[in-house]
């Protein structure tokens, strides 16, 4: 699991580590682990032209020293103090004193090897002021390296309010911030590389899953297994206007590890002959029989008020999807209340804003606005119907009420083709259907959705039954702890 801290939790655990430290000793360490990574993403540091651009706070401290580090090792490190009246004084006398210079010559950041962000850390608010704005659209030929959080994204929410630096790679220090992780900031982070600096952290504010933690949800089947007690997922998806959203949502549920898939609706006809397997009805939910979980919407059209009600009239865990989500949109919160067995809510950022506006939250706020603050909306949906919330998109989020976040890091923007949300919703109400909680389910079918996106399009345009199809082989590789994503430290980002 990688974990992330928000700025105040991370300040605690620095002010009880510092207690009991010599003063500077985290800033050390800080700076090492920067410049080592540094020194393995020059050809050599010998003779590499190294721009270090220092803040006012501790940031340009350990920026300053960094680049200390390097110049005692043969680089050529200039450092343009944004705040000079303001500049980190250990770290400004160690630069000097390893032989590194003072330079107000902002062509540099052009034509260095190597430039560190040092402007501003976990102590940043708002975009970039305006004397660091330049440098967010000045042509760059070395690598920028953000010291902890790339200058301009907000470290607890990821939110870029204005201009902001991009990195290709960021150091950060004894812990993931949100914002490293959660799009926007994330896409100015680059690759993400975590430095201990010994701090003792609380629970995380938000968690990503690797591939150990996913092959540790995902069910598997034991001598003691029939289909039934594998679980049975029923779908109840797909319409006249719709028929492919109800085979989509049944091939991500054949692949979700329940031991049967229950198809409820008018596209019964079209599901069997693609999916023999499947058991078909074509009524609602309420006359399909037995099952453990519920999907309900993916190309539900005029019928998704009716499987809606039909679903949630039952005693199981029920996903709401695509016009299922438009329905309870317009019932409100009240439709859910009362209910004993877990709802998911599967949301793109469009239906968000529907939700949100039906949950009395004023008028429908811009799709737009709810992408670049996913983890405020993602909060504020779980909050305001009280049910576990997939958000969709650029970064895939999931929120229970008033509780745990989790961070989805395999997606992949190929997996924005048209059908892939039906053959998701299929896939975590299997997972439901199968025993998992509704967070592990939600975000195992997230991160199992993401490499099978990113397998089945290897570059190319893909199709949503392909990353279907894909999801058996996803499986495979992540019980095996083995292909993209597998190792431990292997980059948030690919
Ligand atoms: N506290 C500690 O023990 C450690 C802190 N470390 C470093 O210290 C950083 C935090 O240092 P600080 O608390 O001094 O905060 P920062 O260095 O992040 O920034 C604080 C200063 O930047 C100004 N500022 C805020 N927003 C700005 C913006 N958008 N543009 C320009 N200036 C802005 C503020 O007015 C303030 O003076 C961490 O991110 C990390 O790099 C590391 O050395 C590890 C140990
Ligand atoms: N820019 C993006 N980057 C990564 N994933 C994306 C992006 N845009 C969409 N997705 C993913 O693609 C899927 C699309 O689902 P959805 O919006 O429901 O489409 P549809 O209704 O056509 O199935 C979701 O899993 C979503 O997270
Ligand atoms: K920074």
């Amino acid at each position: 699991m990688r974990r992330a801290h928000t700025v105040e939790q991370v300040r605690a655990a620095e002010a009880a580590r510092m207690a009991r430290l010599p003063e500077g000793t985290l800033m050390q360490r800080a700076a090492a682990g920067l410049a080592a990574t540094c020194a393995r993403l020059l050809p050599r540091v010998y003779g590499s032209r190294i721009l270090v651009l220092a803040g006012s706070g501790d940031n340009g401290g350990d920026a300053l020293f960094a680049g200390a580090l390097l110049a005692r090792r043969g680089a050529r490190v200039d450092a343009l103090l944004l705040a000079p009246a303001k500049a980190h004084p250990g770290g400004l006398a160690a630069l000097r004193a390893a032989g590194g210079r003072v330079t107000s010559d902002q062509s540099l950041f052009s034509t260095a090897d190597l430039v560190l962000d040092g402007i501003v850390g976990i102590g940043g608010s708002g975009g970039l002021r305006p004397g660091a704005q330049v440098f967010a659209s000045l042509p760059r030929r070395g690598r920028v390296v953000a010291v902890d959080v790339p200058s301009g994204v907000d470290p607890d929410t990821g939110e870029v309010p204005g201009a902001a630096l991009r990195a290709d790679v960021t150091v950060c220090f004894g812990t993931y911030k949100p914002g490293l992780l959660v799009d926007p900031g994330a896409s100015y982070a680059g690759v993400l590389q975590l430095v201990g600096i010994g701090l003792e952290l609380p629970d995380p504010a938000l968690a990503a899953l690797q591939h150990a933690d996913v092959a540790a949800l995902l069910p598997v089947p034991d001598a003691e297994s029939d289909k039934y007690r594998r679980g049975v997922v029923g779908v109840a998806a797909g319409s006249a206007r719709y028929p492919g959203a109800a085979v989509l949502a049944v091939a991500g549920a054949l692949h979700g590890g329940a031991g049967a898939v229950r198809y409820a609706g008018t596209a019964a006809a079209e599901v069997v002959r693609r999916f023999p397997e499947a058991l078909v009805t074509d009524g609602g939910p309420a006359g399909a029989g037995r099952v453990q979980a519920w999907v309900v919407g993916p190309g539900g059209g005029d019928g998704a008020a009716r499987a809606l009600g039909e679903a949630l009239a039952s005693d199981v865990p029920v996903l709401v999807d695509a016009d299922g989500l438009t329905e309870l949109a317009r019932l409100g919160p009240a439709a859910l209340a009362g209910r004993r067995a877990p709802v998911v809510l599967t949301p793109h950022t469009g239906e968000a804003a529907r939700l949100l506006a039906g949950a009395g939250e004023g008028p429908p706020p811009a799709a737009a606005e709810l992408a670049a603050a996913r983890l405020a909306t993602v909060r504020r949906l779980a909050a305001a119907y009280r049910a576990t919330v997939l958000l969709k998109g650029s970064t895939t989020v999931v929120a229970e009420p008033g509780g745990a976040v989790r961070v989805n890091p395999t997606g992949t923007a190929w997996l924005a083709t048209a059908g892939s949300g039906d053959v998701l919703s299929g896939l975590a109400g299997s997972l439901l259907a199968a025993g998992l909680a509704p967070l592990d389910a939600a975000s195992a079918a997230a991160y199992l959705h993401g490499l099978a996106g990113r397998s089945a399009a290897e570059g190319a345009p893909t199709t949503a039954l392909a990353v279907a199809a894909a999801l058996p082989q996803v499986w495979r590789a992540v019980r095996a702890g083995r292909g993209p994503g597998a190792e431990p430290d292997a980059p948030v980002r690919a």
